[in-house]
Order: structure tokens, then sequence, then C-alpha cells
């Protein structure tokens, strides 16, 4: 069974900084994981802010594309979100909706699942409804890809859709197709299909005989989500996510058992939409002006969530502070010698940047894989001013956050040491180098002990829950 190879994972966690072994005196104890904290370099930034501005909101609200539902394909995603690769295309021409294809019925879920179901969505194609209340941290969908290919192999697509079954075949068909303009399908198919050397097919045959796998490669296009190791899936549930810039659910290819997790991140009400972001990392951190020509994009729609339609700016004012305070924290877990007001220049300072970052995100929704990332800044600037317990503490609320996020079968994770209980192994490493054998073995007792203390209040609460459901009967 494929495990997550390092390459994929990136696109869950974004890793910063070198392999630096835990050293007292440099006060990065710990950064000898590979950090999970990456997102963006200046580079980095500088890229998508020139990506953008090709295109600005009023253009996009003016394109006559603007209402099409449609291009996803290729993202950063890290969780899992459909993939986009502009950069199939070199040659790609500027943004134009050429052709969409949306079934018209609503099909049934492959995945029969009690608690979601599939429904049309104004202006989104389809979407996933939670039918019932889905408390935070629940798996509800767990599912191997209906169809793969190698990465970069779009033009790869009809054969295996040749050979799936009546069934699969039918799961494929009823979901959405787009072909973004940077990919050149008509030539992606004739290159791959057509002999040029037989002269013995017209025109007519031609374009019959590329249409098929021009429709297939559509909705490849769109639906496919990177998988480990160097491959593309399609999967009949969860290719039906649509986007969120404040998503409640969070897609991750779990490579050990060979699916696609989608746990919820929030509480989720009945007939809620389920959604994720397909802005991975950094990219949820972009201002509305400019996450909205980005998901134009690259996905073909306008963003109509509540943050893509707040007029009060509150949003956008938490997501550039977001976006200041996790690019000086990177750059302060990167050690960068660069001189900028939001790089911390003490470990105190990060810490409070970092906690301000822990508030913002939670403030603006964001309970997402980020959270996780933020955490552990935190966790690791408190460890390099001494501050164990505190160090400890926000560990274990990243440990939770991994749990609602990823679920607990994270044994690739584990052994790339970037899940969270590798790093408490390296906090305890480094109050041993510290303090010595004796305050170490203190804090590990002390964390078992609140590890036993909150399983004994959770049983207890369950056990209230449970009398009381049977007092109601
Ligand atoms: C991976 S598919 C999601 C499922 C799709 N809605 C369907 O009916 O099968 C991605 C496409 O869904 C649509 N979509 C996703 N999120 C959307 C959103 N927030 N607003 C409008 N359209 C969206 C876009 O057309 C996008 O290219």
């Amino acid at each position: 069974m494929a495990e997550i190879q390092e390459s994929n994972v990136k696109h869950v966690y974004f890793f910063i900084g070198e392999q630096a072994a835990a050293s007292p005196s440099d006060g990065f104890a710990g950064a000898g994981d590979a950090s999970r904290y990456g997102t963006v370099t200046p580079a980095g930034r500088e890229e998508m802010r020139d990506a953008d501005d090709d295109v600005t909101i009023e253009q996009v609200a003016a394109s006559p594309s603007g209402d099409l539902p449609g291009a996803g394909a290729a993202s950063t995603y890290g969780t899992s979100i459909p993939n986009g690769k502009p950069e199939m295309n070199p040659l790609a021409p500027a943004f134009k909706m050429r052709k969409k294809e949306s079934p018209s019925s609503v099909p049934a879920l492959d995945a029969a699942s009690p608690l979601l179901e599939i429904r049309k969505v104004e202006g989104k194609g389809c979407g996933l409804f939670a039918v019932a209340s889905i408390p935070r941290g629940t798996l509800i969908i767990s599912e191997a890809p209906l169809m793969k290919v190698v990465d970069e192999g779009i033009h790869l697509t009809w054969g295996p859709y040749c050979r799936l079954s009546n069934r699969d075949k039918a799961a494929y068909d009823a979901m959405y197709g787009y072909q973004p303009p940077y990919i050149d399908f008509d030539s992606i198919a004739r290159t791959s299909l057509i002999d040029p050397c037989d002269d013995s097919m017209d025109e007519g045959d031609a374009d019959k005989l590329v249409a098929e796998p021009i429709r297939v490669m559509s909705i490849f296009a769109i639906n496919n989500f990177n998988l480990q190791p160097n491959h593309l899936g399609i999967y009949a549930t969860i290719s039906r996510l649509n986007h969120s810039c404040i998503p409640n659910v969070h897609s991750a290819i779990n490579g050990p058992l060979g699916v696609n997790t989608v746990h919820a991140t929030t509480d989720i009400l009945p007939n809620e939409e389920l959604t994720i972001t397909y802005l991975g990392g950094s990219a949820s951190y972009l201002p509305r002006s400019k996450r909205i020509p980005e998901l134009h994009r690259k996905f073909g729609f306008i963003c109509q969530c509540s943050a893509c339609t707040d007029q009060t700016g509150a949003s956008d004012s938490r997501r550039e502070l977001l976006d200041y305070l996790a690019w000086g924290l990177n750059e302060y877990n990167d050690r960068s010698t660069a001189t900028d007001a939001c790089i911390p220049a003490s470990h105190a300072a990060a810490l409070t940047q970092a906690e301000d970052l822990i508030v913002t995100l939670k403030q603006e929704g964001l309970d997402t894989i980020e959270l996780t990332k933020a955490y552990r800044i935190a966790s690791y600037a408190a460890l390099a001013i001494k501050n164990y317990e505190y160090a400890l503490q926000l560990a274990r609320e990243e440990s939770e956050v991994e749990k609602y996020c990823l679920g607990t079968d994270l044994r690739d994770l584990r052994r790339l040491g970037v899940a969270t209980e590798g790093w408490f192994k390296r906090i305890y490493e480094t109050i041993k180098v510290w303090e010595g054998k004796e305050v170490a073995r203190e804090y590990q007792g002390l964390s078992k002990k609140e590890k036993q203390r909150k399983k004994a209040r959770r049983y207890k609460k369950a056990k209230r829950v449970g009398a009381a459901a049977f007092r109601a009967e």
C-alpha cells in the first residue's frame, strides 16, 4: 500500500527550515523535525502577487465567464484539494471560459453515507450537504480514488476511464466537467490518440474520435486531487466538495490507508454545505481582492463565501494580519537574517506573535491545519524561552486540531517526524538536555497525569450524556 511521500505531504504541510539538530544554545530545540510551518517565502508572496496582477476583482466580475462555475484544477492544496495545474500548458492563453458541461440531474452518491447527500447548489453545480448534525472531528468520508493517473498525466485518462466498471463510469460521468483555457484539450487528445502518419482519417473522423476523450479529460481536470506517490486521482464523492474560504471540513490523503479522508473541522448543522478550501496554506491568508481573482484564475468561479462577500472589511483586515503574522513567523522559524517589523526579534516576541496568529485564525473561523502550524510555532517559541508547561499545553492544543483535521492514523507523518507526538518527544528531549533527566521525567509524568485527567473528564461527560439520553427515553 502506498505510503505518504514527503513530496506529497508538502501539500498538507509546508516544511520550512532545514533539519536542524535540537540545540539548547540556539533556542530552536525541536527544529530538527521537518517543521510543518512553512507557507510563504517572500518570493512565493511576490509570485502570488504577480499572478494576481493579471486579474482584479472588477475584471473578474465584469468578465463574461464570471458567473460560470467550472475551472477547478490545480492548486496548492495541501490538504487535499482539487488540482489545477496551470503549468501543464505553458502556452496558456489569458483566462477564457471555453466550455462548461454540467450534468442536469443530481446523481446518487457513490459512497453512501448517512451523514451527507449530494444536492444542486445555485451557481455551483452540485455540492455535499450534511443531513444530520456532525460534531467537530467526525470522520465524514473515507474514500479510495475512482480512477488515477500519474502526475501531469491528464492525457492518459482515456485508457483508465475505458476500463472503469459501468457503475464507476456512471459516477465519473455524473461529475462536473470544464476545460480550463490553460490546458489545450484538443491538441492533447489529438497528439495522444491520432497517428500523424495515418492519412486514412479525415477531419470529421478525427473530431469524432477525440470528442469523448476530451470530455473525460475535462472532468478529470477540475476534479482531481494529488495522490501519493506522484499520482492524480478523482473521487466519486470527495470531488463533489465545493470551496469556501472558511471551510468546515478538511480533506487529506491518508497514504497508509490508501484513502482520502474528510473530517469535520467545526460542528456542522443539518443542511449545511460541506466545504473545503481550494487555497492551500498561506493563500488562505490573502485578502478577498487577491483570493477572488486567484480562485477565478485557477478554478473558474467567483467565490461567494461569507469571507468573500463580507463588506465590513473585518475579514480582510484579519486575513491581512494573518498574512503579516505568518510571514514574519516563517522568517523567524527559518532563522532569517532579514529585518522587518513583522519578523520577531526574540523568542518571546515570536510567542506573542504566534498567539496573535492563533487568536486571529480562530476569529476568522479558520480551524484548519493552519492552526496546527500556528500552535507548533507558539510551542516552539515557548520552549525556547523555557516555559515548558506552556510549550506542552500548546502542543496538546495542536494535537487536538491535528486529530480534528487528519484523524489519528498518522503513521506516515510519524515516520516523517511531523506528527504532533513527535513534537512532544522533542520537547521532552530538550527539557532533558537543558534541565536534566529528572525534570524531563517530571514534565512527562505531569503530561501523562493531565492526559489521564482529561480522559477521566471525557468519560464522566460521556456517562452523564448517556444517562441523560437513557432518562429521556
Ligand atoms: C471539484 S468541483 C466541485 C463539485 C462541483 N460543484 C460539481 O458539481 O461536481 C469544482 C468546481 O465546482 C464549482 N465550485 C466549487 N466551489 C465553488 C464555489 N464556492 N462557488 C461556485 N462554484 C464553485 C466550480 O465550478 C469548480 O470548478
